[in-house]
């Protein structure tokens, strides 16, 4: 199946304010998409609705269809700690836990049943390998995860969320507090990821969206006004408003 995440007349609101309105996308299974827009069109309620961060937020109401491979992910009955873990999460500001590097990258492992030293001590390497951190970190997997640099910090977050072998990984910004040469790292990363996942990132950064995506979404006022491949749009954006964004006149 080439797509993995579909939004269906998909609208949301925080309280009686609408957010999204009437969205409708396919997300591509193993490719990189780029939701992009000026601040506060709904980029980030967007990604949030996908693993349902949004729930936490009580006046938070959707309607229309927002489905995971066939299932609804508003579903009631959806087992969200199961649907968790296919669908991690990266955020803009590295969130690493108050504990060593080893006990960040092996959290995960145990809320979901995996107690096998030796089996933990392997996901662990492989996490972090994974996330391009391992010839770091490899001598001082004890030392607080505090001790690491932000971009540090941030590949231990991916290095987290891939600990728990996810299908899809959601970014949210993940580069914006971080310096260019740890914003590159992480933007050579992305790409490798998405070998293996499926990769939606959220951008302020539309030179990072075109460097990075295989999909744009370009949205206004929380509408989705133009997508497609990436390339296709910079270099022919159907759509006035996008091109106006893309040349900078917006936003
Ligand atoms: N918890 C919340 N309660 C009420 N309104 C919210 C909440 N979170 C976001 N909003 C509003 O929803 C709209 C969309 O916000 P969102 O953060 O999704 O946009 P964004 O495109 O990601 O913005 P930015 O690029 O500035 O992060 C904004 O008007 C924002 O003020």
């Amino acid at each position: 199946m080439e797509n993995i995440i579909t939004f269906k007349n998909f609208n949301s609101f925080y309280g009686n304010k609408q957010v999204l309105k009437d969205i409708n996308i396919n997300f591509k299974r193993n490719k990189i998409s780029a939701i992009i827009g000026p601040s506060g069109c709904g980029k980030s309620t967007l990604l949030r609705s996908i693993n349902r961060m949004n729930d936490e937020v009580s006046s938070y109401k959707t309607t229309g269809e927002l489905i995971y491979e066939n299932k609804s992910i508003y579903d009631k009955n959806l087992d969200l700690t199961i649907f968790r873990k296919k669908v991690g999460m990266v955020f803009q500001k590295p969130v690493p836990f108050p504990m060593s590097i080893y006990e960040n990258v092996s959290f995960g492992l145990k809320i979901h049943g995996i107690k096998d030293k030796r089996k933990i001590d392997k996901i662990v390497e492989k996490s972090l390998k994974g996330a391009a951190l391992w010839n770091e970190v490899k001598d001082e997997l004890n030392k607080s995860a505090y001790s690491l640099s932000g971009g540090q910090q941030q590949r231990l977050c991916i290095a987290r969320a891939i600990a728990i072998d996810p299908e899809v990984i959601l970014l949210d910004e993940p580069t914006s507090a971080l310096d260019p040469i740890a914003t590159q790292k992480i933007e050579r990363l992305i790409e490798e990821l998405s070998e293996r996942y499926t990769i939606i990132i959220v951008t302020h950064n539309l030179a990072q969206a075109i460097r990075i995506s295989n999909y744009m979404y370009f949205m206004y006022q929380g509408e989705l006004i133009e997508s497609g491949l990436t390339s296709n749009i910079i270099k022919a954006p159907k759509i006035k408003l996008t091109e106006d964004y893309l040349n900078g006149r917006i936003g």
